[in-house]
């Protein structure tokens, strides 16, 4: 499990153990309670637990009663040890001429059985106005001190080939001479280890900050570095997902960097939305295949940035063409144009097209990608990493070298 990042801090008379049986506990209870139809896991915005105290940041829908929430998880959760639980609760803002509707009362903390008292209040670490903080902007955001340009990697859809590209679009700005990061954030299939060749190198912690893996000169931390064997893609819904990506990128001591290239977990769910609201970010670059499913959710993943307002610095479309490397047929095997359609669609740039091939396949599947090896196909990655340059900077953020860890 992912106890080091998760925020726990064991009672004294807690062992390993008891607090891994605890922690699930907590999870399972947390994953199998519904507000409405919807899992309260994807509601939790963050977490913390203090032996048998447990803090819950929430985003709750208007028309629930968080008090009563409160005395059913309290009672769900007094089994497995929790005697308390705090609650910060953000509700939507309510519509005009509804306001007297709302708030309802909130909850204070309340012993797990959901008696208030008071001996166990508790204000959350984070604490915050119970109620109604509107969810952080871009333009709220503090620029990191240390990184000039953020640029997260997206796509829609699964499998498109976003990781392969992050990293020989990470490695061609470095050819260009920047000062380059990697974050890999993909919690459903973290392959930035693998694919830079330091898969067995775990991040060292120096007073509690991580220190990024030298992957190649590139400054390097991925979620996959911080895994056991045993974790499972499930364990990393909502809240845990975010709060872990939230860790990796503020409690790494990362270099002076140029760029920051983010790998973010496909799709346009909770956990995309969330890193995209409180990551300061120059620019989105959004893969896509040529496939007409994958250009329905490369769509989403365009709007999903314009909701947040970051923006989408362009399209790369992978996969576009295959060579056959036995007869030399070139055939547009998942159809043809459709990175200049949705380009085009959302007045976005291409910054580039990557052939189907076998090579760019082997390369990252060897741990030396493309644009490390030099090869065939190194050219069009370092074209595209000449493209995003060439517009960066009318994106930027200013650098606030006055921020303090
Ligand atoms: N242009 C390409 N030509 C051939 N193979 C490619 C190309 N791009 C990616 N691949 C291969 O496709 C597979 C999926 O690529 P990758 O892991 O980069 O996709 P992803 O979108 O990040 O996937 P996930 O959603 O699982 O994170 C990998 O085996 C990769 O080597």
């Amino acid at each position: 499990m992912f106890n080091f990042i998760k925020k726990i801090t064991a009672s004294k008379s807690e062992t390993p153990q008891q607090q891994a049986v605890r922690d699930s506990a907590v999870d399972k209870v947390l994953l199998d309670y519904n507000v409405g139809n919807v899992s309260i896991s994807q509601m939790v915005t963050g977490l913390d637990r203090d032996g048998d105290q447990l803090t819950l940041e929430l985003r709750l829908p208007q028309d629930c009663d968080p008090e009563m929430i409160q005395q059913e998880l309290g009672n769900l959760l007094h089994p497995h040890g929790i005697k308390a639980i705090h609650m910060n609760v953000r509700l939507p803002a309510p519509a005009k001429g509804e306001a007297k509707t709302l708030p309802k009362q909130m909850p204070k903390t309340t012993d797990a059985m959901g008696n208030n008292s008071k001996a166990t209040s508790k204000p959350s670490p984070n604490a915050e106005p119970p109620i109604t903080k509107a969810a952080p902007t871009q333009a709220s955001l503090s620029p990191h001190p240390h990184i000039r340009h953020i640029i997260v990697v997206a796509s829609g859809k699964g499998g498109v080939g976003k990781s392969t590209t992050t990293v020989n679009i990470a490695l061609a700005l470095q050819k260009l001479g920047n000062r380059v990061g990697v974050l890999d954030a993909d919690i459903y299939g973290p392959s930035m280890p693998t694919m830079l060749g330091v898969a067995n190198i775990k991040p060292e912690l120096e007073n509690e900050q991580f220190i990024p893996i030298n992957a190649h000169g590139m400054a390097m931390l991925s979620i996959g570095s911080l895994l056991d064997d045993d974790n499972t893609p499930v364990a990393w819904r909502g809240p845990k997902a975010t709060g872990a990506l939230m860790q990796l990128y503020n409690q790494t001591n990362w270099p002076q960097l140029d760029y920051l290239v983010i790998d973010m977990p496909p799709g346009t769910g909770d956990i995309q939305l969330t890193l995209a609201q409180r990551i300061p970010v120059t620019g989105a670059v959004i893969v896509t295949t040529p496939q007409h499913i994958a250009l329905l959710d490369a769509q989403k993943g365009i709007e999903m940035f314009n909701k947040t307002n970051i923006p989408v610095l362009g399209v790369v479309e992978n996969m576009a063409l295959h060579t056959c490397s036995n007869c030399g047929h070139t055939e547009a095997i998942f159809g043809v144009g459709g990175g200049d359609r949705i380009a085009e669609q959302y007045q976005v740039p291409l910054l580039g097209r990557l052939p189907l091939a076998v090579g760019i396949r082997a390369q990252v599947d060897k741990g030396v990608p493309s644009v490390l090896a030099d090869d065939e196909f190194a050219p069009y990655y370092i074209s595209i990493a000449k493209n995003i340059e060439a517009n960066i900077d009318k994106f930027a953020k200013p650098v606030d070298d006055k921020r303090i860890f």
